[in-house]
């Protein structure tokens, strides 16, 4: 499975001369698939056609890359770019199988269903999800697309890992066509209480598909715990502490599954190697001096996407601002807004609307010398993200809803002074592991307002005693802990539980 060979990608519209290397052997013992593929493709302007790709960024993949780098699987997934057909190449020791989608596909599959129906129903119903059957059918197709690549792929007894709310209906889908799979399902986002998961008119055919796995994994024990109060509730499965008894139609048990949660982490050693770097911890000055060295820089960090609370934020920053209370000489917040799913329209409005709040801020507040709020729609890669993290004196972490957060988990392993607080939401995953973190709830202002203000005047001996403990959690508990917790759980025997 490693020999692998160079050779050119292939592509409908001809051959691109990428330096990529096609896997040899075409069965593998363990594969992931996602709906995207862990790489951008990125074009050379230059007209030489020097097409190649890049590592993306985003959670899913800073969580998965590392790990399928050292493995010998495969991954399978979406490689970004619609009607075009892709044959399978490795990128950085990763052997990736690129799933074919159509510009319908994205269309209703992923901007549809995947992101204005499940996404927002999922994280709380910040937005209204849509529901439209043409959406679903879409869904179903896609899945079904998937399954299929994986079933040709998988070797006899191979494990899969299903990634993600995109794929819910893969597990039953390999679960019919390949009973010798070992099918593990990792929820990356939040799953909703049974009472919000009720809206949905597919409610049980999602939980019917994600029952398909042996293992269904999520980020916080109460996902998982919403999980199996919608099997039982929707699906009329009996439930036995962590495990899910799937019933046949003459009433016996035909499949146990099991639900329980496992907190992603991130790469430890790839944040804390580049936190030590001289040219980074340089960057880092040199992005205070730019700033004009203000006495405190605060920073928040997500995709521009409406369950990070940016607004919320803003809003609160503002307030100071206002209040008196922060003063634009002394503070600056960097405000880091990743361009995200930019043709569903709750972005595109999400995006006019903290693009006027940002320009109302920066115009009421600015002088010529200092800028209230310095904002930056674009995507950076990870070396930038450290020199930003170390040259953050508080990090906001403000989601109204957020599966994990990697990024705070990120400012924590880079603060290797033990310096710098961390705002954070009580609404994201991440608060499960990071108890010293300055608790919040976003959606009040005065709260958030007067926590923000104990971040920025916090003695150092405060800082250092809250960072201490957490970058502990953190360091013992790296994305490495995660996949093998993970992997060790999917391959244990169950034993039936019938208590
Ligand atoms: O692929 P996109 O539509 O551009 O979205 C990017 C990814 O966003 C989501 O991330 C989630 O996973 C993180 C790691 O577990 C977690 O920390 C975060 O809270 C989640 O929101 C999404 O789940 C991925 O599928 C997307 O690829
Ligand atoms: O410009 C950016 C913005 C974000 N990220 C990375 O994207 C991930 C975001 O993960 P998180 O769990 O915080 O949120 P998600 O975007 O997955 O919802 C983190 O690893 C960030 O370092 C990045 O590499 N460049």
């Amino acid at each position: 499975m490693q020999d692998l060979a160079s050779e050119k990608l292939k592509t409908e519209e001809g051959v691109r001369a990428a330096p990529v290397k096609k896997p040899t052997a075409t069965k593998f013992d363990f594969m992931v698939v996602s709906n995207r593929l862990p790489v951008d493709r990125i074009s050379d302007d230059d007209g030489h056609g020097a097409d190649g790709w890049r590592r993306s960024p985003g959670g899913l993949v800073t969580a998965l890359a590392p790990m399928m780098t050292k493995s010998d699987g495969a991954w399978v997934g979406w490689h970004g770019a619609p009607d075009e057909t892709v044959r399978p190449f490795s990128h950085e020791g990763m052997d990736l199988i690129p799933v074919q989608l159509s510009s319908d596909d994205v269309e209703l599959f992923y901007e549809g269903f995947s992101n204005a129906t499940i996404w927002p129903l999922y994280h709380d119903v910040i937005a209204p999800p849509e529901f439209h059957r043409t959406w679903w059918d879409s869904y179903r197709k896609v899945n079904r697309k998937f399954a299929d690549a994986v079933t040709r792929h998988a070797a006899d007894g191979a494990t899969v890992w299903v990634q993600d709310y995109q794929l819910q209906l893969v597990p039953r889908l390999l679960r019919e066509t390949r009973p010798d799979l070992k099918i593990g399902f990792f929820n990356h986002i939040p799953f909703p209480p049974p009472e919000i998961f009720a809206q949905l008119p597919w409610r049980r055919e999602i939980i019917d598909g994600l029952l398909g796995a042996d293992l269904l994994g999520f980020q916080r024990p109460s996902d998982a715990g919403n999980f199996m109060r919608s099997a039982r509730r929707f699906l009329g499965a009996s439930v036995k502490q962590q495990q899910v008894h799937v019933k046949g139609p003459d009433g016996e048990v035909t499949h146990i599954a099991r639900a329980q949660a496992f907190p992603i982490s991130i790469d430890v050693a790839q944040i804390r190697e580049l936190a030590t770097k001289p040219e980074i911890i340089e960057r880092a000055q040199q992005i205070r001096k730019d700033l004009g060295n203000p006495k405190t820089i605060l920073l928040g960090v997500d995709r521009l996407d409406y369950t990070k609370g940016i607004r919320h934020r803003l809003k609160a920053f503002e307030e100071l601002l206002a209040d008196g209370h922060i003063k634009v000489e002394d503070a600056t917040l960097i405000q880091v807004a990743s361009p995200s799913r930019e043709r569903v329209e709750q972005y595109r409005l999400l995006r006019e609307e903290i693009e006027g709040t940002v320009g109302h801020i920066n115009g009421t507040y600015d002088t010529i010398q200092n800028t209230a709020v310095r904002y930056l729609h674009h995507s950076y890669p990870v070396e930038e993200m450290v020199a930003l993290y170390l040259a953050a004196d508080v990090m906001l972490v403000t989601a109204l809803r957020d599966g994990m957060n990697l990024v705070a988990k990120e400012y924590v392993t880079a603060r290797s002074e033990d310096d710098g607080a961390l705002v954070l939401s009580e609404f994201a995953g991440a608060a499960d592991q990071l108890k010293q973190a300055f608790l919040i709830n976003p959606h009040d202002i005065d709260g958030l307002k007067s926590t923000i203000l104990r971040a920025v005047n916090l003695p150092p001996k405060e800082a250092r005693r809250r960072m201490k403990l957490m970058r502990k959690q953190i360091l013992d508990h790296d994305v490495d802990h995660w996949s093998a917790e993970f992997l060790a759980a999917l391959e244990e025997k169950v034993v039936r539980d019938d208590s």
